[in-house]
């Protein structure tokens, strides 16, 4: 099972999210930016090391959701949802086709990578439901 954390980058009541590059696996489909551990990392060195190699920002993690484990063909992972505050950087796309920062409610629109759609739906519930 690969492990692979994500960042759910929020700034000004938005979400960072990214369109994996074309010629990639899950090409064209939309993802929260990360990537994979790299052995013994942690989930939040390896989402701080990704999100600075990919988009040039600095982000603190805070928080995890639930994991979510996802079967495709050849492989599987487990995909570990980071909450992120954003600290700075300027935001340059080194590996993806495209970004947007959007809106919670926006989310459901994008061709999600599968691994992501209980990721969003529970991203969504916690937005509408704050504690
Ligand atoms: N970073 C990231 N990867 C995701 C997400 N959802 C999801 O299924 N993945 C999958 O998790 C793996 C992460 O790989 P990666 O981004 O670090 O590197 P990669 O494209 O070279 O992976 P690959 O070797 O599988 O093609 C990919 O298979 C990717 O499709 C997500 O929200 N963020």
């Amino acid at each position: 099972m690969t492990e692979v954390a994500c960042a759910l980058i929020e700034h000004n009541g938005r979400v960072l999210v990214a369109q994996r590059g074309l010629h990639k696996s899950e090409g064209g489909l939309w993802e929260f930016p990360g990537g994979k551990l790299e052995p013994g990392e942690s989930p939040e060195a390896c989402i701080v090391r990704e999100i600075a190699e990919e988009l040039s920002l600095q982000i603190s993690p805070y928080a995890r959701l639930a994991p979510a484990i996802h079967v495709y063909p050849g492989k599987s992972i487990r995909l570990i949802p980071l909450l992120c505050r954003l600290h700075g950087g300027k935001l340059q796309l080194h590996e993806h086709a495209a970004c947007q920062w959007l809106l919670p409610q926006e989310l459901p629109a994008l061709a999600w990578c599968p691994a992501d759609v209980p990721i969003v739906e529970e991203y969504i519930r916690m937005r509408h439901n704050p504690q």
